[in-house]
């Protein structure tokens, strides 16, 4: 037998032997590519994107782009992409594998074009929420069906994967109220394509919570940014004109919440990290971290757009509302196992819709490491320490296996099934975290 690693091995998380000091370069934001090549999509000209994410959420949102009748041109290793836009075409059928951009925004880009769409992804992706952007879109005149995932038999309300959108090359638009208490996703998907809508859009959220605000800001902001009118002083309501989406040049931004995990290990193991390129202002999440990390102990400054996070090893429980930052939660998860304390995650009850139920996965994971934790209605109570090295189950979730290798800098004998999944946002991770770690685990 050769030495060829089996590609179901489990990967030993790096433990860190010295405080870190190490330089991260972080590649581009998932959230604002996967906006970026849809409004690019619809835009009335040719947009050049640079910086863009190079991972399988941002091909599979080129794919479904393609599918549809878009040129797409990629270069400098796909970090710039040149968008024709043209007229969205059908019949197609659409991958969106685990990427709730792709599975969320594609279908209303999909209401415009001239053929059936059919859209599908992974197994997990059918378990993922979908009903609220499909009643927002029967609400605007759009016709969807969905499909029994074991027969293909027709379904009659589609509320998940697989399903078809027959698109008609126009939608008609108006006002439409969706409860997107699940998920901010609905909102954006609805809002990013409204522009194109012939009477644009009127949006009323109606759910009791609405997560992920930064997201919502971040694609109102990218519609402006591109011409478009959107008035959002009403709480919970939206209303986008219709009009032309300019093109031009965009420049993404490094994905902050991918960040995390590098910065997380300053604190879990002690020493400093340093990101560069971090925006002195940004709509995404990420930018809560160093107030987050600061409360777990680190210091933090932001000089010259360079953010250095300074940790001792040592991390204070939190009690922290998360529901505009569900994504950093896996992140935060693991820095409170480590903790010296009892800290509570509060606000992320839509985390149980996301790569995996994410709740229960911390749940079972913590527990599996020695650890104890437990979930509430919205969110997790962890009682950190007392942690020991384990097998840690990563669900098909990038985070998952993010969330074990910040525990496993820290505690020996951290083992990571499929840590390939951070291919989703992130195909360089492995490379990255032992570059940060150093030859031997440190500086
Ligand atoms: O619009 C986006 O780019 C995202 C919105 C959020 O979704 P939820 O509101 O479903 O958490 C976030 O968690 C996800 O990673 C990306
Ligand atoms: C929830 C996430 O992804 P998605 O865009 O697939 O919803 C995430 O990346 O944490």
């Amino acid at each position: 037998m050769g030495r060829v690693p089996s590609l179901t091995a489990t990967w030993p998380a790096p433990l860190a032997s010295r405080p870190l000091d190490a330089t991260v370069v972080v590649p581009g934001s998932k959230s604002l590519t996967n906006r970026a090549l849809p409004l690019a999509a619809l835009a009335s000209e040719p947009t050049r994107i640079t910086g863009a994410l190079v991972s399988r959420d941002a091909d599979l949102m080129i794919g479904a782009l393609r599918a549809l009748g878009v040129g797409i041109e990629a270069s400098d290793g796909g970090t710039t992409l040149v968008v024709v836009p043209g007229p969205l075409r059908g019949p197609a059928e659409v991958d969106c594998g685990l990427a709730g951009t792709v599975m969320r925004f594609i279908p209303p880009l999909a209401a415009l074009a001239d053929g059936p769409v059919r859209l599908d992804g992974d197994a997990g992706a059918r378990l993922r929420p979908m009903g609220p952007v499909l009643r927002g879109l029967a609400g605007l005149g759009v016709s969807v069906t969905g499909e029994d995932p074991a027969t293909g038999a027709p379904a009659d309300e589609p509320l998940y994967l697989p399903l078809t959108v027959h698109g008609t090359g126009r939608v008609l638009g108006g006002e439409v109220e969706i409860d997107a208490s699940s998920s901010s996703q609905f909102v954006s998907a609805l809002l990013l394509a409204a522009p194109r809508f012939e009477a644009g859009l009127t949006l009323h959220h109606v759910g009791e919570v609405l997560p992920s605000q930064p997201h919502i800001d971040m694609t109102i902001a990218a519609l402006r940014e591109r011409g478009v009118t959107v008035d959002d002083a009403a709480p919970g309501k939206w209303r986008v004109e219709p009009g032309p989406i300019s093109g031009g040049d965009v420049t993404i931004e490094p994905d902050l919440s991918n960040a995390g995990p590098f910065l997380a290990a300053a604190l879990a193991v002690g020493g400093s990290v340093r990101v560069p390129n971090w925006p002195a202002s940004t709509t995404q999440p990420g930018a809560l971290l160093p107030g987050l990390l600061e409360r777990l102990g680190a210091t933090t400054t932001l000089v010259d757009g360079v953010l250095t996070v300074t940790g001792t090893g040592s991390v204070r429980p939190v009690d922290v509302d998360l529901s505009a930052a569900g994504e950093l939660a896996p992140t935060i998860a693991a820095l409170t196992a480590l903790a010296d304390g009892e800290s509570r995650l509060r606000g992320i009850a839509h985390l149980r819709g996301h790569e995996t139920d994410r709740l229960a996965a911390l749940v079972t994971e913590i527990r599996r490491l020695g650890g104890s934790a437990e979930e509430t209605a919205d969110g997790l109570i962890i009682h950190g320490g007392g942690l020991h090295g384990a097998e840690v189950e990563t669900y098909h979730d990038h985070r998952m296996a993010t969330f074990a290798a910040v525990v496993g800098a820290a505690v020996d004998g951290v083992r990571i099934v499929d840590v390939a999944t951070t291919a989703k946002t992130l195909p360089d991770f492995t490379t990255m975290w032992l570059d940060m770690l150093g030859p031997t685990g440190g500086a």
